[in-house]
C-alpha cells in the first residue's frame, strides 16, 4: 500500500528517489475503493496444487480479490476431474463479458510441442487478443510467458541443450521499476523448463524490457513498457517440494535425471530442500497486484451497454 505523507516533508523526495510508492493527498482523496476482478486461467494439469500456490500469493495483500478459475473449455483435462472442474471453474466465453482486472495465465507440460500443437492454442489465442482491450494487466507464467510472447510480438521459443532444473540466483536490470519495488539485489527463483524465449527476439523489440535475469537460467522477467504484459519465466509460485516432486517423478518413469540444481542441502536428494525464494514471490505478485492492477484499473471497470 502507498504512504500518504504531506507534499512538503524532506522524506517525499527521498523515498520516491528510492522507488517507493509515496501518494499525494489530493490522489488519496479521490481514490475508490473496490475488490479486485482476477481470473486465473488454469493451464497446469495438476490444477488444483496450482490454485493453491497463486492464491496464497494474491492473498498475501490488503486488497481485496474476487477470483474466477478458468481451465480452457477446448481441452478434456486426464488429470482434474470434471466434478472440480464443474464445481469451481468457468470457461472464457462465461465471462468475456465483464474486463478484468487482472489476469494470471499459468504455465503447462507442453513447452517441447509446437504451440499451434497445443489443444487449447485457438482459444488461448481468442483470450490473448481480447486481454489487449479488457484486461488491465496480465501476469503470464512459464509456458505462457513463451506463448505470449510469440503471440503478442513474434518472439520465438528456443529449445535448451538440457532443462533449466533449480533454483538460481537472480538480480535485477533496472532501478525504478514498479514491479522490482523492495526487491533485493540477488534473490533465488525455481525453474524447470526445458525450453526458452530468444533474448535476440526481445532485445530488439523496443516494447519489451528484460527486468531482471539469472547468470544461469537467463531472462526471468520481461515486460511490456507499459506494464500491461509481464512475463514471468520462473516459478515463484512453487511450494519448498515442487521441484522434488517433479524430480522423483521422471526418476520413477526412467528418465535420467539431473539433480535440480542449488536445490538440495549438499546436492543430497534424501535432505529437504528449503525454500529461498518465498518472500521473493510474494513481493512479485503483491508488486503487480498493487502496482500494475489496483493503481491503474478504472474504478467503472466494465464497459457501458447503451
Ligand atoms: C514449462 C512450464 O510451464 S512448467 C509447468 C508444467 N509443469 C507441470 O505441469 C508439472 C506437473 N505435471 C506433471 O507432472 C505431469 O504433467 C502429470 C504427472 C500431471 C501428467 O503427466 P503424463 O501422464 O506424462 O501426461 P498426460 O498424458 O496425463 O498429459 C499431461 C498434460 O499435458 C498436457 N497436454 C498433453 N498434450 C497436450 C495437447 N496436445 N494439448 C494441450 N495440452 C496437452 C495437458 O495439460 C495434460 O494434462 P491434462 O489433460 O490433465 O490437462
Ligand atoms: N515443470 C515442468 C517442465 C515441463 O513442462 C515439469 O517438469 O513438469
Amino acid at each position: 500500500m502507498p504512504i500518504k505523507i504531506p507534499d512538503s516533508l524532506p522524506a517525499k523526495e527521498i523515498l520516491s528517489g528510492e522507488n517507493i510508492f509515496v501518494m499525494d493527498d489530493s490522489l488519496a482523496f479521490h481514490q475508490d475503493i473496490r475488490p479486485l476482478r482476477i481470473a486465473i486461467l488454469n493451464l497446469m494439469p495438476t490444477k488444483e496444487t496450482t490454485e493453491t500456490q497463486l492464491l496464497r500469493l494474491i492473498g498475501n495483500s490488503p486488497l481485496q480479490v474476487d477470483v474466477t478459475l478458468l481451465h480452457p473449455r477446448s481441452h478434456t483435462s486426464k488429470n482434474t476431474s470434471a466434478e472440480h472442474l464443474r464445481s469451481f471453474y468457468k470457461t472464457f466465453d462465461e465471462i468475456s463479458h465483464r474486463r478484468l482486472d487482472g489476469l494470471i495465465v499459468t504455465g503447462a507440460p507442453v513447452e517441447q510441442m509446437e504451440f499451434e500443437e497445443v489443444s487449447y492454442w485457438e482459444e488461448l489465442k481468442e483470450i490473448f487478443e481480447w486481454s489487449k482491450d479488457n484486461v488491465t494487466s496480465t501476469m503470464h507464467i512459464c509456458w505462457a510467458a513463451q506463448a505470449g510472447l510469440y503471440h503478442h510480438f513474434g518472439v520465438r521459443k528456443v529449445a535448451l541443450p538440457e532443462k533449466c532444473f533449480g533454483v538460481f540466483s537472480h538480480t535485477i536490470n533496472q532501478n525504478n521499476i514498479k514491479l522490482l519495488r523492495g526487491f533485493d539485489e540477488v534473490f533465488h527463483v525455481p525453474h524447470s523448463r526445458h525450453t526458452d524465449v530468444s533474448r535476440e527476439d526481445i532485445e530488439s523489440n523496443p516494447d519489451l524490457q528484460i527486468l531482471a535475469e539469472s547468470e544461469e537460467a537467463g531472462m526471468y522477467l520481461v515486460a511490456t513498457t507499459d506494464g500491461k504484459q509481464i512475463f514471468v519465466t520462473g516459478h515463484s509460485e512453487y511450494d519448498p517440494l515442487s521441484l522434488k516432486w517433479e524430480y522423483d517423478r521422471d526418476l520413477e518413469r526412467g528418465m535420467e535425471m539431473a539433480l535440480p540444481k542449488h536445490y538440495f542441502p549438499k546436492d543430497d536428494p534424501e535432505r529437504t530442500p528449503p525454500a529461498v525464494w518465498r518472500a521473493h514471490a510474494n513481493l512479485l505478485f503483491s508488486n503487480w497486484l498493487n502496482y500494475y492492477v489496483y493503481q491503474e484499473t478504472p474504478y467503472d471497470i466494465d464497459p457501458i451497454v447503451y
